[in-house]
């Protein structure tokens, strides 16, 4: 199996719901997060590619168009706006347009992460 992924960045806002009230994340806040597109294959093209690097920019023409300097929170609504279920949305939106992705992570921070994968 062959792997790529690439990095595209952006800038939200977001606050997070469930949690004790004296939690930070309850109120309005912002990352500078990194999505990673993970894509994979057993075969290359005849170029050497699982798939040329440039044909991701659907990523991120998608992310400036819809995600970049917005609030979150807007966006997902009535999921809550963490990683995990962030990770979980770019890969549903994302699927259509690059059969090969098995796999999108999330960063708010550079010490965090979370990542939606397939099973197999
Ligand atoms: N499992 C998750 N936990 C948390 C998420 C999340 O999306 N999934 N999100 C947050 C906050 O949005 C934010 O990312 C804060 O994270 P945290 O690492 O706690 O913030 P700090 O940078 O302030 O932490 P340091 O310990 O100072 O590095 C919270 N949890
Ligand atoms: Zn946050």
């Amino acid at each position: 199996m062959y792997k790529i992924s690439k990095q595209f960045a952006f800038s939200a806002a977001h606050s997070l719901d469930g949690l004790p009230g004296d939690h930070p994340c309850t109120r309005l806040h912002g990352h500078n997060y990194v999505v990673t597109v993970h894509l994979r294959s057993k075969e290359l093209n005849d170029t050497g590619f699982v798939k040329d690097y440039n044909e991701l920019k659907v990523v991120k023409q998608y992310i400036d168009e819809h995600i970049d300097h917005r609030n979150l929170n807007d966006i997902m609504y009535p999921l809550n706006s963490s990683a995990e279920n962030l990770a979980r949305l770019f890969f549903d939106i994302f699927k259509p347009m690059l059969p090969e992705l098995y796999a999108v992570e999330v960063s708010e921070t550079p010490k965090t992460s979370a990542i939606y994968e397939l099973d197999n």
